[in-house]
């Protein structure tokens, strides 16, 4: 694979708790990447230790082929980052901010910042001290896409956003993709990356689950069937079918779930009067979280097992 990010090993130890643990990951050139899992799963420590804010206690990453350690500087140059704990010089106005951080990186467009400041929404001239939360995130979100970065590392970008500039925010994502860039995005919440990833990995106290492309995930997903008839069923009709279970009929109501492909349902119902029908979208959600039941009750990493070992753990820390 041309990896843009790729780690081996990528391991932080911290006294009490492993925060992530030997993770071997490869993210391709313009690809969207979800990281997703739970809060303290290890997400803001692996993009730490991707921008080289964390040193890691063994293995190495790298970022268009570049090692984050020694080549810090030439990977910063090409990368966008949005920290998942936003911290922004407070009595500058969010032009200034801007306009400060684009000296500093080089080769932005004022064109392309005002353009991203409107589609956004953002009052440029306003001190960000007097920002709510999502308009804090937009200045963040903007400076992590303004200089065109090849790769793009953001951490919760999302948050604070309501659904509409979500969209937006996703729309953006789609868009520089498609010119070539390289978009890692870290979340707790699997829809939000439904629509715009293209491969999801699936992180819990610091180990890596699976990586799964979002396609895969709703294909072999369970789909819950629904059909009214004009006239009463028998069961038998539907339960023999490859991939059907759980059929309950009820005079004309039969309800069923099918696991892969829909034909052979598709077909037997056809066989009689339909009055309506219902295939229910797979939860990818649900789908995720029974993995993680799964796969987390056969034991987490020492020191990072069960979540709820600290308040961050929690999640009390929003
Ligand atoms: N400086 C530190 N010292 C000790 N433990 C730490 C430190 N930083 C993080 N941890 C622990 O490492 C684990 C992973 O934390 P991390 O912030 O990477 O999780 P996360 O997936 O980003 O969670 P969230 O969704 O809540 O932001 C947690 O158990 C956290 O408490």
């Amino acid at each position: 694979m041309d990896a843009a990010i790729r780690t081996r090993d990528l391991t932080k130890a911290y006294p009490k708790v492993t925060a992530l643990d030997g993770l071997d990951l490869e993210v391709a050139r313009g690809e969207v990447f979800g990281y997703i899992g739970p809060n303290g799963a290890g997400k803001s420590t692996t993009i730490r230790l991707l921008l080289d804010l964390l040193r890691p206690t063994r293995g190495s990453a790298e970022i268009l082929g570049l090692d984050v350690r020694r080549r810090g500087v030439d990977v910063r140059r090409r990368l966008g980052y949005l920290a998942g704990e936003l911290a922004l010089y407070e009595e500058a106005t969010g032009r200034e901010l801007l306009t400060f951080l684009a000296r500093l990186r080089g080769g932005v467009g004022r064109a392309y910042v005002a353009a991203l400041a409107d589609r956004f929404g953002l009052p440029l001239e306003r001190p960000i001290r007097e920002l709510s939360k999502g308009n804090k995130q937009k200045v963040g979100l903007i400076q992590a896409f303004m200089h065109r970065p090849e790769v793009l590392i953001l951490d919760e970008p999302t948050s604070g956003l309501d659904p509409l500039l979500q969209r937006t925010f996703h729309e953006l994502v789609a868009e520089v993709s498609r010119d070539g860039a390289t978009v890692l995005l870290s979340s707790h919440v699997l829809s939000e990356l439904e629509h715009v990833a293209d491969r999801v990995a699936m992180i819990r106290a610091g180990r890596l689950l699976a990586v799964e492309r979002i396609e895969d995930l709703k294909r072999s997903a369970p789909r819950k069937v629904a059909v009214t008839f004009a006239a009463p069923v028998a069961a038998e009709d539907f339960a023999g079918l490859p991939g059907v279970s759980g059929v309950d009929v009820r005079g004309p109501l039969a309800r069923f779930t099918v696991h892969g492909g829909m034909d052979a349902v598709v077909k037997a119902v056809a066989r009689h009067e339909v009055v309506s029908l219902t295939a229910q979208e797979p939860e990818l959600e649900e789908l995720f979280l029974d993995r993680y039941d799964a796969k987390g009750a056969q034991g987490g990493p020492p020191g990072a097992a069960a979540p709820g070992a600290t308040s961050r753990e929690r999640g009390a820390d929003a």
